[in-house]
């Protein structure tokens, strides 16, 4: 049992985790800390946390775990801000799409407190955001990859790796640099190509009189590019290098498959196809 918990920014991430929490008992008090004072009255009303602070201090006090929700470009400067405030009973972990940025920044800040920070990250969200699109079975039977540091105290592991467990997910371990570039494949990369494709789209046509003849396969491939820009833009920028050496392969797939396509040759387009089609079975279909 986690007597308080403090969730730093309160929006879909942190605020489902709060839900969920709640929900399964794992926790007395949860204390939200936001900057947005709308999302701060929100998270309150909705019952997502069971205080509102727009200070840290008073966010911090009494906290067993800490957990940082805010989008990635935020994490630096809270590392700096909570450095002098905690105390050593405070086990702290994120949820940040990225985890080498977030573990320099962390060591950068923390100095010897680094034994209790425990970078983490659920495979699970959506393309909503803020506390109105918070829900309690976002991380049910969903992973969460923790990427502990050499430094950690195990008993700080435990308890993020116990949290998350109480949520109904399943948690698994990586280093953070296989974190990086696997996460550019199948997540970062297929969100910068839908944004892609959508902005193209919205330039050469007016998608509100095109849309309408889009079948579920363009639905499907295009939902994530509703999802938040600038949460997006720290992604992308925090897996610069990652996410770069992909998107070079990439644009020399599209390359090969116009090649193919300008000499009309058949067999290599169904060549690739077929490869694309049973990389893909035999992970969904088996
Ligand atoms: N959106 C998704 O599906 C997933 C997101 N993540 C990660 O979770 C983190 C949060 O993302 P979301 O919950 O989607 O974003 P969100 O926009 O729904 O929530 C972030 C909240 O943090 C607050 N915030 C921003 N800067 C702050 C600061 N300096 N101090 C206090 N509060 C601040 C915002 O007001 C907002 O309420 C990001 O690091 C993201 O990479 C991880 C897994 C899935
Ligand atoms: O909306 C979707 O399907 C997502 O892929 C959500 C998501 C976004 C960011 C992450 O780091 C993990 C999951």
């Amino acid at each position: 049992m986690i007597q308080r918990l403090c969730v730093l920014g309160v929006g879909l991430i942190g605020g489902s985790l709060a839900l969920a929490l709640k929900r399964s008992g794992a926790v007395g008090e949860i204390v939200g800390y936001e900057r947005d004072p709308l999302c701060r009255a929100k998270a309150l009303s909705l019952g997502i946390i069971d205080r509102a602070e727009s200070g840290l201090a008073d966010a911090l006090r009494g906290a067993e775990v800490v957990v940082l929700a805010v989008p990635l470009g935020a994490m630096e400067g809270l590392f700096q801000e909570m450095a002098p405030l905690l105390k050593p009973e405070m086990v702290v972990t994120d949820v940040g799409s990225v985890k080498d940025s977030v573990v320099t920044a962390a060591r950068a800040a923390l100095g010897a407190r680094i034994v209790d920070f425990v970078p983490g990250h659920p495979l699970a969200g959506t393309e909503k955001s803020g506390p109105e699109a918070a829900f309690a079975d976002l991380f049910y039977l969903h992973k969460v990859i923790l990427t502990p540091l050499p430094e950690n105290r195990p008993e700080a592991v435990e308890t993020v790796r116990m949290m998350w467990h109480r949520v109904g997910a399943e948690v698994v371990e990586i280093s953070s640099t296989y974190h990086d570039r696997v996460l550019a494949g199948v997540s970062h990369l297929p969100h910068v190509l839908a944004f892609a494709l959508m902005d193209l789209l919205a330039k050469v046509g007016e998608p509100q009189d095109t849309l309408q003849f889009a079948a579920g396969g363009f639905r499907d491939f295009s939902r994530i590019a509703s999802s938040d820009p600038t949460v997006w833009r720290d992604i992308c920028l925090a897996n610069r290098e990652p996410l770069l050496a992909l998107l070079e392969q990439f644009e020399a797939e599209l390359h090969t498959l116009g090649e193919a396509l300008r000499r009309g040759d058949g067999g290599k387009l169904v060549e690739i196809f077929a490869r694309a089609k049973a990389a893909r079975d035999i992970h969904y279909n088996a």
